[in-house]
């Protein structure tokens, strides 16, 4: 029976949950053979990586070397044994890895969303090399975590269906945050409280300013268009117009603990958003749009009615995302569930593995 041999580089809330599911597949053609966290590296082809895994890792003498590991992963591509790098880390450095890893043969799992928005020149770079060998790179959970939303755009877009437009919430954080914040009600709880809950809930990036100042969708955005038609028109996610929810005295801050001692500073003026919204009869929730007609892709805060489907049928961390095609016109093909989480993300990266089998 052929293998796959699975390298995982970061070893945090997504990664740790994506090793837990991975290990209890049942009867598993996989095969986890390598672990890298920021300090360390696991390479272990012949003793089998187990629920220990922290230990056998923590046990490992060998620094953090992923270049190093490339080179070994690279020796055990076989005609029918495949080997697959699992990127759970946001760093763009690993990012910049995938057009060296795709062009070695070695097939690329991520819910990072960096490679794939980040500039035109390295998003180029990974489709040539994964053109150039067949080595694959799967995204699913980079939009709406475990929910198909990357699959369905490809199977709306390979059979030749037109997208009009895509349009939804989609981030985990922001509608976390606006579900609990703004329900048509003048009052509520702070919004540096819910952003707090967001983050211990496992929503959030690992930087929560990632999330408030709209990249993080800006990013999705980026990812979606593209995978509908590669192309520098968007160079980068920077280039989409994306309404940041930071306040500018908080921009630039380093760390996401400095961030939240200072976030209760900007409780009130988000409370007159909230005021403002409830006076009008609407809520705010933060959506993203694709257009390719209109050549329009933008991020932002909106009001919405309190009887509008974003306002009624979002709680948690729900994404909804509305596809509206040629084919799915006048009523949208709509995907909507939990859209950030520990589970869910990790649920969408294993079910990608499923897919090189
Ligand atoms: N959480 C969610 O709901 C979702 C997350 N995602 C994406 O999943 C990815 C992981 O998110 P999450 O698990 O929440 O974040 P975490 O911060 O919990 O985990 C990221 C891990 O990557 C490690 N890391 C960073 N750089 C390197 C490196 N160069 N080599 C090895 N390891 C490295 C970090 O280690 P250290 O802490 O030591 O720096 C950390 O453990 C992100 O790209 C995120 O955007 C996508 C969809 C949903
Ligand atoms: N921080 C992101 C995580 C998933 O992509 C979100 O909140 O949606
Ligand atoms: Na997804």
């Amino acid at each position: 029976m052929s293998k796959i041999r699975v390298a995982v580089i970061g070893v945090g809330l997504v990664g740790s949950e994506f090793i837990k599911q991975l290990l209890s597949v049942r009867g598993s053609q996989f095969q986890l053979i390598a672990l890298t966290s920021s300090t360390r590296t696991l390479f272990s082809p012949d003793t089998p990586i187990t629920s220990s895994w922290k230990t056998q890792l923590s046990n490992s003498t060998e620094n953090a070397d992923v270049k190093s590991l490339t080179e070994r992963l690279k020796a055990l591509v076989t005609l029918t044994d495949k080997v697959v790098v699992v990127d759970n880390t946001s760093s763009d450095d690993i990012a910049a890895l995938y057009p060296l890893w795709l062009s070695s043969g070695l097939h690329v799992i991520t819910p990072n969303k960096k490679p794939f928005s980040g500039s035109y020149t390295l998003y180029e770079a990974i489709l040539n090399a994964s053109k150039s060998t067949g080595a694959r790179y799967l995204n699913e959970s980079t939009v709406g975590a475990g929910l198909p939303i990357i699959s369905t755009l490809k199977d709306l877009v390979m059979t030749g269906d037109k997208v009009l437009k895509i349009e939804g919430v989609f981030s985990g954080t922001m509608s976390y945050i606006f579900n609990q914040y703004s329900t048509g009600s003048p009052d509520g709880p702070s919004f540096s409280s819910v952003v707090s809950e967001a983050r211990q809930k496992g929503y959030t990036e690992p930087h929560p300013a990632d999330d408030l100042n709209g990249f993080d969708v800006a990013r999705k955005l980026t990812i979606l268009s593209r995978t509908i038609a590669p192309s520098p028109s968007i160079y980068s996610f920077a280039s989409v117009e994306t309404a940041s929810l930071i306040p500018p005295a908080l921009e630039g801050i380093p760390t996401g603990d400095e961030f939240f001692a200072r976030l209760p500073e900007f409780d009130a003026q988000f409370d007159a958003m909230r005021k403002e919204a409830a006076k009008e009869g609407k809520v705010l929730r933060f959506v993203g749009v694709v257009d390719p007609t209109k050549g329009e892709v933008k991020a932002g805060l909106e009001k919405y009615p309190t009887t509008h489907p974003f306002a009624t049928s979002l709680g948690g961390s729900d994404n909804i995302i509305m596809f509206h095609t040629e084919r799915y016109s006048p009523r949208p093909l709509i995907v909507q569930g939990a859209g950030a989480g520990a589970a869910v993300t990790a649920m969408g990266v294993l079910s990608d593995l499923f897919k090189l089998l």
